[in-house]
């Protein structure tokens, strides 16, 4: 196969495995600022943005099926590789292009006035970035598997753990850079989020990729396309269906396997190797279960980490670079598992034939929420702005004693009418302005009052919450955070307000009359607590993350390489698509279970998943306890030097006795597949 080798390993696969490198980091860089692009550019609403993203990841790994079929039927890999990186690349640019706001602001306020041309060509690019990426991801595989020989069977599992580790280089960098790229401002009449940079780069990396690719190009082994072989297995399997329906009566002897009803009209070869691929296939089935609870790390999770405490001391996270801790555990995990867990696995003659995964569910942490007002109902807050504490008394409600200075919240219904209010008091009633939910991003929602009898202008280093009138409230801001010092100003007096913010909070700020400019006015500002901060940390996400990832690198890793030795020669793409095809479903099912079905209760969504997860592990054990290891490449070479025989016989000895005896042969060779198949792994 390849002559240059380093350390036992061919040169080659270097270029492979950092083309992988940089392919992963345009994929999943592009993916880390997909959703907020959504929501934030093409002001998407949060359910349009999560469909769109899942329909987009789901197709990701759909167009695995169709890169395989054009590289194991017609171009061949290495050409199918190039091709659709070409296509992957237009894909990037056009997502670039697509978020530079200054293309249609020509009124340069800072907002597109054309958001068509920006949806458009976002979803063009999206769609050849789904048609690049996935169509190449099972032929890098295979071809990465194609360049080992028959003896290198240990070389070839390292590649594929090496592969895995590169998938998750790229990820885990990718994850961290574009979200920083984003946060700059850019633009050339207006600054404003860069989203063309975080699609930029992800493009640039994507013909870094392809370059690399490249250059590797007079070191490869290429193996040659053997012509449209998916049409031929549809035919054939089409074939051995109809044929048993024909014969479906009791008369006709029963065969081993129903695709020998083909051997009427299609090659054994052909037949044996369906078989395989079949074989295979069966045990991917429980398979999409386990991505289902892996993909909503970029949905789900990430929502529940917004509700989270992320403070870590020196470093504060954000809800949406908890994901990065999964690519994090497998750089560490896989090659804990290669060097020390799977060979003391092999030392004590465990029979290791099925990994088990699990889930680990948490219960609803949006504890910190508190009740709000139903459509019938008005939120109140009374404030006694006064300097003695004063008796209120409400239509319906008991007398109240409300202390100086202080907020009192409650309910009520919306038509009961207020009289007789002391005027030191106000009476705030803001039902349609009211946050309902936590703030985004683990971000602060903050409001101000104003008590004062002159307008007051607040503002931060981060926000400004502009001229407050008498009486009137600000809208709210989004606060991170940390210590805000807030200014407060009345034509040329001024004073400050510091306060410090944890994380998804809202708080009301009430200016009081008595406020003096000139000093420090902290004790003139009420704040009134409207949501918690969230209290539980974003730690105990991470035995969750642990959990998925051990089981990904068990199964995930293992499972590159099981569709790779186990597919027949001329269709390793297309088990690697097949394998592929198992995350599409998982997705799909989130978003029909998750985004569709709605189940009201955070947690029982979670106990569903849960439950699923365990029964189809329990499923999956047992088929994997059936499964038998083969060996394709002997299976073939045994076919085909049957084959051969069989032509030399044809010429020599033509004949109708001779054509009962390749029929005979035939037979052997199949009761030799089936012999060789029943040897357990
Ligand atoms: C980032 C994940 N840890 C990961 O490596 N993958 C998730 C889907 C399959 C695989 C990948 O190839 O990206």
């Amino acid at each position: 196969l390849n002559e240059k080798l380093v350390c036992g390993y061919p040169l080659s696969i270097f270029f492979i495995v950092v083309n992988e490198f940089c392919e992963r980091f345009s994929y999943y860089g592009m993916r880390a600022v997909l959703v907020l692009y959504f929501k934030y550019f093409l002001r998407w609403d949060d359910d349009l943005a999560t469909s769109i993203y899942h329909t987009f990841v789901a197709l990701c790994y759909l167009t695995p099926i169709l890169g395989a079929i054009v590289a194991d039927s017609w171009l061949g890999k290495f050409k199918t590789i190039i091709y659709l990186s070409i296509v992957y690349a237009v894909g990037q640019v056009a997502m670039a292009v697509s978020a530079i706001h200054d293309i249609t602001d020509s009124d340069r306020d800072g907002t597109p006035d054309s958001m068509t041309f920006h949806i458009v060509l976002s979803m063009v690019g999206l769609f050849l970035i789904a048609l690049g990426t996935g169509g190449i991801k099972p032929c890098v595989a295979a071809f990465g598997g194609d360049q080992f020989g028959e003896h290198q069977d240990r070389q070839r599992r390292t590649f594929f753990s090496v592969f895995y580790l590169c998938i998750n280089g790229g990820s885990l960098l990718s994850t961290i850079i574009t979200p920083v790229l984003r946060a700059q401002e850019c633009g050339i009449y207006s600054k404003q989020k860069c989203y063309s940079l975080a699609f930029g780069v992800p493009a640039a990396l994507m013909v870094v990729a392809l370059v690399v690719f490249i250059i590797g190009s007079g070191m490869y082994y290429k193996a040659e396309p053997q012509g449209n072989i998916m049409l031929d297995v549809c035919k054939c399997i089409g074939f051995a269906i109809k044929n048993r329906y024909r014969h479906r009566s009791k008369q006709y002897p029963k065969r081993q396997h129903w695709m020998d009803w083909a051997e009427e009209k299609y090659d054994k070869l052909l037949i044996a190797q369906i078989k395989m691929v079949l074989k295979v296939l069966f045990l991917y089935i429980p398979l999409p279960m386990f991505w289902t609870l892996f993909d909503q790390k970029g949905s789900r999770w990430t929502l529940q980490a917004t509700t989270m405490d992320g403070n870590f001391g020196a470093l504060v996270i954000q809800p949406d670079q908890m994901q990065t801790v999964n690519p994090i555990l497998i750089l560490t995990l896989v090659p804990i598992m290669d060097s020390l867990i799977y060979p003391l696995i092999k030392k004590c003659g465990l029979n290791f034939t099925s990994n088990f995964y699990f889930s680990f569910i948490l219960s609803n942490f949006q504890k910190t929420l508190p009740t709000f007002p139903s459509t019938s109902q008005s939120q109140l807050k009374l404030l006694n702005m006064g300097s003695n504490s004063v008796t209120v008394k409400l239509p319906g409600n008991d007398a109240l004693i409300l202390p100086a200075a202080q907020v009192y919240p409650f309910i009520n219904n919306c038509n009961t009418k207020f009289t007789n209010l002391l005027p030191e008091v106000i009476l705030f009633k803001s039902a349609t302005n009211d946050l309902t939910s936590k703030p985004q991003e683990g971000n602060n929602a903050i409001r101000f009052v104003n008590g004062m009898k002159t307008a007051v202008n607040v503002s931060t280093a981060a926000a400004d919450f502009g001229l407050i009138e008498p009486f009137y409230y600000s809208n709210y801001s989004q606060i991170k955070n940390g210590k805000a010092t807030f200014t407060l100003r009345s034509g040329s007096q001024s004073c400050e307000y510091s306060t410090n913010f944890g994380f998804g909070s809202s708080y009301t700020f009430f200016i009081h009359s008595t406020l003096v400019f000139g000093s420090n006015c902290q004790d003139s500002v009420t704040a009134v607590e409207d949501i918690k901060p969230n209290s539980v940390h974003m730690a105990l996400q991470i035995p969750q993350y642990f959990f998925i990832t051990a089981g990904e690198v068990m199964f995930s890793v293992t499972g590159l390489e099981f569709s790779y030795s186990q597919a027949p020669s001329n269709m390793k793409a297309v088990l690697q698509a097949g394998w592929l095809f198992t995350v599409a479903i998982g997705n799909f099912i989130v978003l029909i279970v998750a985004e569709l079905a709605k189940i009201p209760k955070q947690w029982a969504e979670y106990v569903l998943f849960a439950s699923l997860l365990v029964a189809v592990c329990v499923i999956f054990s047992i088929m994997a306890y059936f499964y038998t290891y083969i060996d394709p490449t002997e299976i073939e070479a045994q076919f085909k030097k049957k084959i051969n025989e069989d032509d030399e016989d044809d010429k020599s000895k033509p004949g109708k006795a001779e054509v009962e005896m390749v029929k005979r042969d035939s037979i052997k060779c199949h009761d030799e597949y089936d012999k060789a198949t029943q040897t357990k792994m």
